[in-house]
């Protein structure tokens, strides 16, 4: 799904009012009314007292219309008005002479006036800022924020939780709503998924306000969520006249002296997305590990504790480098030099990603196409430090496109990038957050590309299918009990999953509802 820009929201609103020729209200009333159904649903009239606060552009016009259609229901409703401009918007202004005309006299708020009263069980509807936000809000503003959140209130917030930038982060953090749940316009918002900005949404959904569909599906993002749509067409089907030749031979690089439980990951999982052939390249100290815990797979060893040369006479189709690896100087030696062999364009995690960290122009040596995995502490080393995650990401472009690799930023909503363009994983959990799922994801990655993925393909794929697999087998064993070796075998399942049609109502349900 595509994450727009606030300039291409509006373009959107623009450009869908001249094509249906409605005027900007009405469009500013459809998603109203959006938000009424989705809230009368839920409340079926019960007579909790609703808090509207509604600030004085669009989003607060939004806020305004809201509160008309819950009058008229019947809800028990308190209105107001966050005073803090005098720039009042066209759409909020025929708002306030609707409620007007119903005889509702909003609460005018501002600097000088006591905050009203609002109790736990009340619910709040957040309509202050919307994407407009383009500087800090004022103290009294902030303070008004804060009385919202000691109220410990339920709340609503209408498009974005108040306070957010759509691109950049706020310097003060008590100036932004912490929302249990955002009803967000057309699409969700790119701070919805990054670490600093994701933190003030509970829950979110997106609410189609009727934004004209070919302006958007025209309309190039650079953001994008990834889900099962997006996955499904990438999917490459097991035809029947092959054999494990097909589906190509993984290579997996690394293992030392305590880390071999990284290789023994990696390559299972190289086997359980379904690489024809695996080889571990391990040392010495890891062969009966490997070949007791995987027999399925191939190992060649080198030198005693740590790798100390990396050569090979097989022709594998992928090769993920790194896990467990160790940095010691001769496989630093040995990664060098290998690097200057190799063609194939590779999967580097973990100590393979530390080396090339300490040594800056060893990534020059990565072929073209090659795909790093770094947890943000590993993506520290690499691209330095920043400020928040709109730096982060600048950062890690200019970094993909410099040495045209696919980056991987590992972590909740874990994001890869490529050729300028960002993808946000949608699947995995915190239970995910445990020793050698990385490995794990690094086998998945190497085994995709064995089989012919292309690496933005065999990134996105299986990050998405890695966080599935998470997400599957959490169910049975819980958060914190979930192990690396858990994902592994929930591998199979994260695949049968992308094809599961979800649950219809039982057709006696229908039959009874068309007789009735
Ligand atoms: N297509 C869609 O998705 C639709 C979207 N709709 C809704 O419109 C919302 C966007 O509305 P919006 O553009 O009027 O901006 P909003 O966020 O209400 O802010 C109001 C104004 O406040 C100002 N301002 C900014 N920062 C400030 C500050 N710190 N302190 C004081 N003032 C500050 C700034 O004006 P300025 O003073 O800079 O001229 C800004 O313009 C959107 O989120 C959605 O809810 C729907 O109605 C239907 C279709
Ligand atoms: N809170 C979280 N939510 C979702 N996924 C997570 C979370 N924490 C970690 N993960 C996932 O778990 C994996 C951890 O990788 P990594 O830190 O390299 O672990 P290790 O080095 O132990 O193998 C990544 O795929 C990451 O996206
Ligand atoms: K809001």
């Amino acid at each position: 799904m595509k994450l727009f820009a606030a300039e291409q929201i509006y373009a959107a609103d623009k450009f869908t009012i001249e094509k249906q020729q409605i005027t900007s209200d009405a469009l500013m009333e459809q998603a109203a009314i959006q938000i009424f159904n989705w809230m009368h649903l839920r409340m079926q009239g019960a007579p909790v007292k609703i808090h509207l606060f509604c600030g004085i552009g669009n989003n607060g016009g939004d806020g305004m219309a809201l509160a008309r259609h819950l009058q008229e229901h019947g809800y028990n409703i308190g209105v107001h008005v966050v005073n803090y401009s005098e720039k009042r918007s066209k759409d909020f202004l025929i708002n306030l002479d609707r409620l007007k005309d119903r005889k509702i006299w909003p609460n005018f708020i501002d600097s000088n006036c006591e905050f009203p009263e609002i109790h736990k069980d009340d619910i709040i509807v957040d309509a202050i800022f919307g994407i407009g936000l383009n500087r800090e809000p004022s103290d009294w503003v902030v303070n008004l924020i804060d009385h919202l959140h000691k109220s410990e209130a339920f709340v609503l917030s209408v498009d974005i939780p108040s306070g957010l930038y759509t691109d950049k982060i706020s310097t003060n953090e008590k100036a932004i709503v912490k929302a249990n749940y955002v009803l967000s316009f057309q699409a969700p918002k790119l701070i919805f998924f990054l670490p600093d900005t994701g933190i003030y949404i509970g829950q979110w959904e997106v609410l189609d306000i009727g934004l004209d569909p070919e302006y958007l599906s025209a309309t190039e993002v650079e953001y994008e969520i990834i889900g099962k749509n997006e996955v499904l067409p990438m999917y490459k089907p097991r035809e029947k006249y092959t054999h494990k030749g097909t589906y190509g031979h993984s290579l997996l690089i690394g293992g030392s002296y305590g880390k071999i439980g990284a290789s023994i990951l990696a390559t299972k999982a190289s086997l359980k997305i379904g690489s024809g052939l695996a080889t571990a390249y391990v040392p010495k100290c890891g062969y009966i590990p490997l070949q007791t815990a995987v027999p399925e797979a191939m190992v060649l060893t080198n030198s005693e504790e740590y790798i100390a040369d990396i050569s090979y006479k097989i022709e594998p189709n992928a090769i993920g480098v790194g896990v467990g690896l160790g940095t010691e100087k001769e496989t630093v030696d040995a990664f060098s030099k290998f690097l200057d062999s190799n063609k194939l364009p590779l999967v580097v995690d973990a100590d393979g990603l530390n080396i090339l960290s300490e040594n800056k122009k060893l990534l020059k040596k990565l072929p073209e196409n090659s795909i790093l995995t770094p947890h943000p502490k590993e993506l520290e080393r690499l691209i330095g430090v920043w400020k928040g995650d709109f730096d982060k990401l600048k950062k890690a472009k200019a970094f993909s496109k410099k040495y045209t690799c696919v980056l991987i930023i590992k972590g909740a909503n874990t994001i890869t990038l490529f050729n300028g363009k960002v993808y946000i994983n949608t699947t995995g959990n915190p239970g995910m957050a445990t020793a050698g799922t990385g490995d794990v994801l690094t086998g998945v990655i190497t085994g995709l590309m064995a089989q012919g993925y292309d690496s933005l393909s065999a990134a996105i794929f299986g990050v998405y299918l890695h966080g599935r697999a998470g997400d599957m087998v959490v169910e049975q064993v819980g958060y914190q009990s979930l192990m690396a070796s858990d994902i592994l075998e929930a591998l199979g399942d994260a695949y049968i999953d992308l094809f599961k049609v979800p649950e219809q109502a039982p057709p006696q349900q229908e039959q009874q509802q068309e007789e009735g």
